[in-house]
Parts: C-alpha cells; sequence; structure tokens
C-alpha cells in the first residue's frame, strides 16, 4: 500500500540553495517547504507560480538575503516587508524616474498580507517593518543608493526577488510576505564585504518563528 505524504502548508521560495538551507535549518520539513527558484524577478515569479499551481500551499514567503539602507536597516538586521515595491519599474526621463502607475499601466507595489505581516511582526519583535524594494540590478553606487532612498522614504532594504514572488502569490490569491536578513548596505560596491554568514545566521534565527506566526 503506497502512503501519501501530506505536502507542506507553507512555502517558502528563496533565490539560491544557501539560503534554503538556512531557512530549512530552523524549520519543520513537514510544515514548511523551501525552495531555491534562481536570482532576480522573473525567475521569481516563473519558480512561484510553477510550485503555487500544485495547489499544495496556503501561504508563500519571499525570503533571504538583502541590502540595507543606511540608517534604516544595519547588516545583521531582520526586516519584514510591508510593502514589495518594483523599484525599476518604469520608465527613466530627463525629469527623473516615472514609475508603471504614474505612465499609467500596471502597478509596481504590492503589500504583504496583512495577518501574515502581523504575526510574523509579533513573532519576530526585533524586526524592522519597512517597503522592500525589488530590483534586477544589485545597487552598485553611493549615487544609486541616494536616489532609491529619496524615492523611497520608506524603503528600508533592497533585494531582488520579493515583487515577483509577490506578483505570482496575488495570481493565485494565496498570502504573501517578505523576509529578508541584511548581508550588506545600498552603496558603493564591496561584494568582499557581505557578511554573508551573519546574514544567513539571521535568516535561520528568523526562520524559527516562521510556523509559529504563518501556521
Ligand atoms: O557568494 C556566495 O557565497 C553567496 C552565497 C549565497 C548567496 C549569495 C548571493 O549573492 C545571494 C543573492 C541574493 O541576495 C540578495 N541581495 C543581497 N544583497 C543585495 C543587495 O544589496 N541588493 C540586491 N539584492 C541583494 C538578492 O535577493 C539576491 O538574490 C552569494
Amino acid at each position: 500500500m503506497t502512503t501519501l505524504t501530506p505536502a507542506p502548508p507553507l512555502l517558502v521560495v528563496t533565490a539560491v540553495a544557501a539560503e534554503a538551507e538556512a531557512v530549512r535549518a530552523a524549520t519543520d520539513r513537514s510544515r514548511v517547504a523551501v525552495e531555491p527558484v534562481g536570482v532576480g524577478p522573473a525567475a521569481a515569479a516563473a519558480g512561484t507560480a510553477r510550485l503555487l499551481a500544485t495547489g499544495r500551499y496556503r501561504a508563500v514567503l519571499s525570503a533571504g538575503i538583502a541590502g540595507g539602507f543606511v540608517g534604516r536597516a544595519p547588516v545583521g538586521a531582520t526586516v519584514l516587508g510591508g510593502r514589495s515595491i518594483a523599484a525599476d519599474l518604469g520608465a527613466e526621463t530627463p525629469d527623473g524616474f516615472r514609475s508603471v502607475e504614474e505612465l499609467g499601466f500596471g502597478h509596481s507595489v504590492l503589500a504583504a498580507d496583512p495577518v501574515l505581516l502581523k504575526g510574523l511582526t509579533a513573532a519576530l519583535p526585533e524586526a524592522i517593518v519597512g517597503d522592500v524594494l525589488t530590483l534586477a540590478t544589485v545597487t552598485g553606487t553611493g549615487a544609486t543608493a541616494a536616489v532609491l532612498a529619496r524615492r523611497f522614504p520608506d524603503a528600508v532594504a533592497e533585494a531582488m526577488e520579493g515583487f515577483g514572488v509577490a506578483t505570482a502569490a496575488a495570481d493565485a490569491r494565496v498570502p504573501f510576505v517578505e523576509l529578508r536578513t541584511i548581508s550588506n548596505p545600498v552603496g558603493p560596491r564591496d561584494r568582499a564585504a557581505w557578511r554573508l554568514k551573519e546574514a544567513f545566521a539571521a535568516l535561520s534565527t528568523a526562520s524559527e518563528a516562521l510556523w509559529t506566526a504563518c501556521g
């Protein structure tokens, strides 16, 4: 006789395997499925849509490491996204950036599910709650960091997948939230200075709360 194991109801989507391992290390695999789907918003949206199409999951998190805006989220901090924002979706003009909302086609902002966000905020009282930007290009200059900080006064972090995962979740009508831990400041590129070990440790610690908060 074949015994069917029920699928875990909570889906955590990461970009890379190292992030997935950090989450898995602290979660019960019978309750939380953790899947790395690739770097960037397109891979995140496609991978999440494929997983949600199974109909198995009742909530989805975009989780991983991120850059923190200086003065808003320091290296090692845990961040919860109140909103995930596609910061580079729009048009550059001589007068500055124009979002898709201003251009009149589409949207670039998706809010976290309020119940999931409330549960995670209660379970992670040290976490910084704010907007998390999604960009296809990692910011690598002080000038771009300053422009983003000015355009998005409530942004605390930038990463590359949240808005993609959120788009797939919205399409499948599954509640979504973004959880990030800070590996580096947003600013001049200094890849050698990224504190990966610290960010992965923080990601594992934060992940311990997932089932309690979202289960
Ligand atoms: O080099 C390694 O050993 C290594 C191990 C695990 C992960 C990585 C990554 O590069 C992860 C890429 C992932 O990180 C997010 N991220 C982190 N910092 C930033 C940032 O400043 N701006 C945008 N994204 C950032 C992003 O979501 C990537 O998918 C390397």
